[in-house]
């Protein structure tokens, strides 16, 4: 069975807010696309030396080279095969996604399609957090693999 991400009723398309606006919109944007690169040393450059990530079910990576390796880790057992942002939206630097990531597990080949609600905050260029807001009990019934060890 193939697995996609399809266009929830909820999405805005033609709205303002299902396309970036602005320099922190854009390269969260950019990021988001980034993540199907699944190089966790590449994706580790858009962090600042003390960004956090967390993937809030999860314990959180505080500083560059723990957000690199949290990421290095995810990729030995997951693969981002898409990133749909359907909305986005920001202010001083704190943006918002609402997404669908599809994700692979590599050892099941099971995917899903998991809605996330994505916070990310920016300054200077650089992301300094991000926190996926998921249900992981959707994510590791759906893929047959646990992400909590
Ligand atoms: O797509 C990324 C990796 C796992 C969930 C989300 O943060």
């Amino acid at each position: 069975m193939t697995v996609d991400i399809v266009a929830p009723g909820w999405h805005l398309a033609g709205s303002p807010v299902a396309q970036p606006h602005g320099a922190d919109e854009e390269l969260v944007w950019r990021f988001m696309q980034e993540l199907t690169t699944n190089d966790a040393e590449k994706l580790g450059t858009w962090f600042s030396d003390d960004a956090m990530y967390q993937n809030m079910p999860l314990p959180p990576a505080h500083g560059r080279e723990a957000v690199t390796g949290m990421l290095a880790g995810l990729f030995t057992v997951m693969r981002i095969e898409k990133v749909e942002t359907f909305h986005i939206c920001s202010r001083d630097g704190l943006v918002l996604t609402e997404r669908e990531d599809l994700l692979t597990a590599i050892p099941t080949g099971k995917s899903v399609a998991l809605p996330i609600l994505g916070v990310v905050s920016v300054r200077d260029g650089l992301i300094t957090g991000w926190r996926d807001y998921f249900d992981l009990r959707a994510f590791e019934e759906a893929v047959e693999m646990s992400l909590r060890g």
